[in-house]
């Protein structure tokens, strides 16, 4: 025996067990699901084999009639699942069976709070896969053989699902991968032909290959007389040999028509595909005709995976043609912005033997890209149509993820924009279910822009200073505070014919009577503070770039303003945090606007000392920054400087 064909005891990887105890725990309710997750892998097992076998047709060594078994041993107390898929080499069974070797594990783990009921919810977005094993059975057997390789290179995997398992090199006569569950004590009920037949059909009936059991003898009633007579008989006769049948339909899901396929079918195909264990939120289901003949059964899951924002995430679907499995994670289905949905592409008019550079070139593909992309689209604004409560269930989930869609994919942009949620001034809360369809109907007489501001929270957000004259007359803006909508607003700079203006930004221009108005006041206004002005650009120094009366407070003493054509002072922030090198100051400096309303800076006016004035001017500026949401470079000098002012009052 080779050194390596030796049993070998090895660890888990430490999170395992943790996973497997929380899996265990919030799946009890719902225990029968190992059964799918089993055979939904020897299904991809099949499907893996099949596309390997179009270029090597000796991969089948005779058998290409693939399917999974099923049966039970009452005596024994287990269940095996058989198939004769691909199979795993003893080293793939080391990285694929009992270690999280996902990726964004990590992150996951990260998330987990140790609080049964919340890590429980969490989990739902991590696949339960092999490990669901566990919650029925004590002890776990998988013996496997890869396709093409020799009888002799088998592996034995063992466990108990307690930290550590073995592995061993055996032979084995059949290609694909055999699991026996050593059932839980308590847990015979799945020891039973009924119960099994009823969860497969249940679970796997969408599954495209057969799943196989042994015909059950079922007792026959026949008239008492007979019984002698057929007592009789079994005793001189050999048993008949079992027969097989196969329990669920084995055909391809996405084949059949929609009319013959219930709800429930398409949840446990979601299921199966996604390796989520929650039923989707909604599903398009199409056949596009034409010279690029497809069919896409795509879904949005209820909750947004666990690696949604890991660049290296797999995408969620896969590639078929005529009902062959070609790749997983085929990412040039769909674009990043739709990276969560999940589901299959048939594409009946690509050759079989495509391979992954093809694909990459492939004008077909992308053909088909583009028409998958608009059915989703159609799919997500007929939830937002007809059914408003989910889609604010999946704005919530996927919202920030579709935000990048306007930068992403300039041809839908339109469409994109009209599936945009975002808080605004209107509702004032910091639910983002305002359209700029919304805005637009609720525009005043003469507004010719859509105004939004940028901050860091919320919070920050709604009370910006620059909203002031905004809600005085009561027009509209948008709440903006979400990382991406910096990007989603340089990108996105029309809608419906509307400039989307920042209200942070440059002069501004209401462009209505009272406001033509008022920029005369002001004109008039500023001849009197020339000379404020002045001194406070020599405090401020090149702290900012201009100096002027504000049009928009009427609340607060100052404000910072950026350059129409420069980044906001949010975007500043951003780029400084995510250590893009644009620290603040790469940009145009901003401008700052005092209110001429505002005591303080009437006070400002009067002030005869110059220490005095430079104490409050640099107040005002550092409050200016802080509003913002922007923080002081020397945060002591601010508060003593206002601890002066105050110390002042008291005297
Ligand atoms: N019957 C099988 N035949 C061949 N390979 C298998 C089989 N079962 C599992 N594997 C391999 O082990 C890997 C891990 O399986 P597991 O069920 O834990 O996770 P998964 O199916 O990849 O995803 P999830 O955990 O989300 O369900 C699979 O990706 C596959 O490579």
């Amino acid at each position: 025996m080779s050194a390596e064909a030796k049993k070998q005891t090895l660890g888990f990887e430490t999170e395992v067990k943790h996973l497997l105890h929380l899996m265990i725990h919030s799946l009890y309710s719902n225990k029968e699901i190992f059964l799918r997750e089993l055979i939904s892998n020897g299904s991809d097992a099949a499907d893996k084999l099949r596309f390997e076998a179009l270029s090597n047709d000796s991969l089948y060594e005779g058998d290409s009639e693939l399917k999974i078994r099923l049966a039970f041993d009452k005596e024994n107390r287990t269940i095996t699942i058989a198939d004769n898929g691909i199979g795993m080499t003893r080293d793939e069974v080391q990285e694929h069976i009992g270690t999280i070797a996902k990726s964004g594990t990590k992150q996951f783990f990260e998330k987990l709070t140790g609080e049964q009921a919340k890590d429980s919810e969490l989990i739902g977005q991590f696949g339960v896969g092999f490990y669901s094993s566990f919650i029925v059975a004590d002890r776990v057997t998988l013996t496997t053989r890869k396709a093409g390789a020799s009888k002799d290179e088998g592996a034995r995997w063992e466990s108990s699902g307690e930290g550590e398992y073995t592995l061993e090199t055996i032979s084995k006569e059949q290609r694909g991968t055999e699991i026996v569950l050593h059932l839980k004590a308590g847990e015979d009920e799945f020891l039973d032909g009924y119960r099994l037949r009823s969860i497969v059909r249940k679970f796997s009936d969408h599954i495209s290959i057969p799943i196989i059991m042994t015909k059950e003898v079922v007792p026959s009633y026949k008239d008492e007389d007979d019984k002698e007579g057929e007592e009789a008989e079994a005793k001189d006769e050999t048993p008949p040999q079992p027969e097989d049948e196969t329990i669920n339909s084995a055909s391809a899901l996405w084949t059949k028509a929609r009319q013959d396929i219930k709800d429930e079918d398409y949840n446990e195909f979601y299921k199966h595909v996604s390796h989520d264990w929650q039923d989707p939120l909604v599903h398009v289901h199409s056949k596009v005709e034409g010279t690029n003949e497809f069919t896409l059964l795509l879904y949005v899951p209820s909750r947004a995976p666990f690696d949604l924002w890991d660049r290296n995430a797999k995408h969620g679907v896969k590639l078929y043609v005529r009902k062959i499995f070609i790749m997983d994670d085929a990412e040039q289905l769909m674009p990043r912005y739709l990276r969560f949905i999940r589901g299959i592409i048939d594409a009946g008019s690509l050759p079989l033997n495509v391979s992954r550079e093809i694909l990459q070139q492939s004008k077909q593909l992308s053909t088909i890209k583009s028409g998958a992309v608009k059915k989703v689209l159609g799919m997500l604004e007929g939830v937002a149509k007809n059914e408003p409560e989910k889609y604010e269930a999946f704005w919530k989930e996927f919202g920030q993820v579709i935000k990048e869609g306007p930068i992403e994919d300039h041809g839908n942009k339109e469409r994109i924009a009209k599936l945009l949620r975002f808080a605004s001034t209107h509702t004032n809360t910091d639910k983002q279910d305002v359209t700029l369809e919304d805005y637009v109907s609720r525009m005043q007489e003469g507004q010719d822009k859509i105004y939004y501001v940028t901050a860091e929270s919320y919070a920050a957000a709604k009370n910006s200073p620059h909203l002031e004259i905004f809600r005085k007359k009561g027009i509209e803006v948008l709440l903006l505070s979400d990382r991406i909508d910096e990007w989603l607003i340089s990108h996105l700079d029309e809608f419906d014919g509307k400039h989307l203006q920042s209200v942070a930004k440059g002069d501004l221009d209401l462009k209505t009577p009272e406001d033509e108005e008022a920029k005369k006041e002001l004109e008039e206004t500023a001849k009197d503070f020339e000379s404020v002005i002045t001194q406070i650009k020599e405090v401020l120094g090149d702290k900012v770039s201009e100096v002027k009366l504000s049009q928009r407070l009427t609340d607060s003493p100052a404000c910072l303003v950026a350059d129409v054509y420069g980044m906001s002072l949010n975007m500043e922030r951003i780029m400084k945090d995510a250590g893009q090198g644009m620290g603040f100051g790469m940009n145009k400096k901003p401008i700052f606007e005092i209110n001429p309303g505002h005591t303080l800076v009437a006070r400002l006016k009067e002030e005869q000392d110059d220490a005095r004035f430079a104490d409050l001017t640099n107040i005002l500026f550092d409050q200016a920054i802080l509003s913002e949401g922007g923080q002081l470079d020397d945060p002591a000098a601010f508060v003593h400087k206002l601890n002066g002012l105050l110390q002042g009052l008291l005297k």
